[in-house]
């Protein structure tokens, strides 16, 4: 089940279109149709919005960095409360004037603050910034992700040294003197990030006809406690690694009768007698190899009617591809596993793995998490 390039001939139809994106290709390489377009009314608005794309991709970084100054220096949240004068900013950032001037006009460009008369206040991004605490952690945590990508030729060679994410992630290798900061680290990060996804995953599939409820993977419970919320009278279980269950065990948001079950899957058996296990955010840290006996695991902790939920940014959809090929691709890249997967490839497994009638269910940001699932054969 692992991605190949397909092998096969093409077609007709498929050879025709290749010629004519070979034609289109070279015509758009051309810098006198370049110059044409851009001049021509009829071409002008679309040949502007491809060189803004491209000036876009270019400066991707620079305007992450803009973000990251924004962030670490708390500007969204001291913009909060009201606009600021330019001055005022520079004295709480600690910033010479004329570099608070600088990072505010970048950051009004891209949208996160603006002018109010002669007072800086908030962007309609940096405003929804402020009310998304696991949005705001995530930009900073990208600090790692932007180091290891310094080379990212080394890092698709596999010639990279030792990245900050794998460093980050070090206690899923179990054992390592990093493993319980790591641990702690990596879950907190996760537990805020898990306000993105936990009302969205909630709306989509409806838990309320469970009555036991296993969430693998599932940090310290912040899903689960989501999930308390819309069935309280369901019995809950989480399963994860056992540096991240201590975490489960001392979130007070989660009901004191919760079973927490530390163990390391594929290798170890999940907690039997399940109506629903749930899998966020989960299954693309893993390879096939990890993924397929996992959910043949899953399906045996099932009674027979019981459903599997896997949530998590799926790849393949175009609206979505940006961030499932190539964000989650070179972010699971630098983190040393892993791969987002498409609706289809995800029910295929379920189907091999023992799973009936499958299906994706939409959810309100598809950006964040998709959602496929199975049940077991009543
Ligand atoms: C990306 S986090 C997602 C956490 C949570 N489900 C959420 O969405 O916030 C992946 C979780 O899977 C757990 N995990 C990874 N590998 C595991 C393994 N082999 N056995 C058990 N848990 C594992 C990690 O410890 C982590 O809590």
């Amino acid at each position: 089940m692992t991605a190949t390039m397909p092998d096969r001939r093409a077609g007709p139809f498929e050879r025709l279109a290749g010629w004519l994106k070979q034609r289109r290709d070279r015509l758009v390489a051309d810098p006198a149709f370049q110059r044409f377009s851009a001049s021509f009314p009829l071409t002008r608005g679309t040949a502007h919005r491809h060189a803004s794309d491209l000036f876009d991709l270019c400066a991707g970084f620079v305007y992450s960095q803009v973000l990251f100054a924004c962030v670490r220096l708390d500007l969204f949240a001291m913009l909060t409360r009201g606009p600021l004068p330019l001055s005022d900013i520079a004295a709480r950032a600690r910033l010479s004037p004329e570099a608070a001037d600088r990072l505010v006009r970048a950051a009004i460009a891209l949208g996160l603050l603006e002018w109010r008369g002669d007072t800086v206040g908030l962007g309609l991004k940096g405003a929804a910034l402020t009310g998304n605490p696991g949005a705001l952690a995530m930009v900073e945590h990208h600090a790692m992700l932007y180091a290891d990508l310094a080379d990212p030729i080394a890092l698709l060679r596999g010639e990279a040294p030792p990245s900050h994410l794998r460093r980050f992630w070090a206690y899923g290798d179990g054992g390592s003197a990093e493993a319980a900061d790591s641990a702690a680290d990596y879950t907190a990060l996760m537990a805020r990030s898990q306000a993105l996804v936990a009302d969205d995953i909630l709306d989509a599939y409806p838990v309320d006809k469970h009555r036991v409820v296993l969430d693998v993977g599932g940090g310290n419970g912040t899903f689960l406690a989501a999930l308390h919320r819309r069935a309280p009278a369901a019995e809950l279980h989480l399963f994860d690694l056992p540096a991240v269950t201590a975490h489960a065990a001392h979130n007070p948001a989660l009901p004191e009768s919760v079973m927490i079950h530390g163990g390391r899957f594929p290798d170890d058996p999940l907690p039997a007698g399940m109506d629903l296990v749930t899998l966020v955010r989960v299954v693309h840290d893993h390879e096939d190899a990890v993924v397929c006996p996992l959910l043949k695991r899953v399906h045996e902790a099932l009674v027979p009617g019981g459903s599997i939920v896997i949530a998590e940014p799926m790849a393949e959809s175009a609206a979505v591809a940006p961030m499932a090929d190539a964000y989650f691709g070179f972010y699971l890249l630098a983190m040393g596993q892993g791969r987002a997967r498409s609706p289809d490839t995800l029910m295929a497994m379920l189907v091999e793995a023992g799973f009936q009638a499958p299906r994706r269910v939409a959810t309100r940001r598809p950006l964040f998490a998709g959602l496929v699932t199975a049940t077991r054969h009543s």
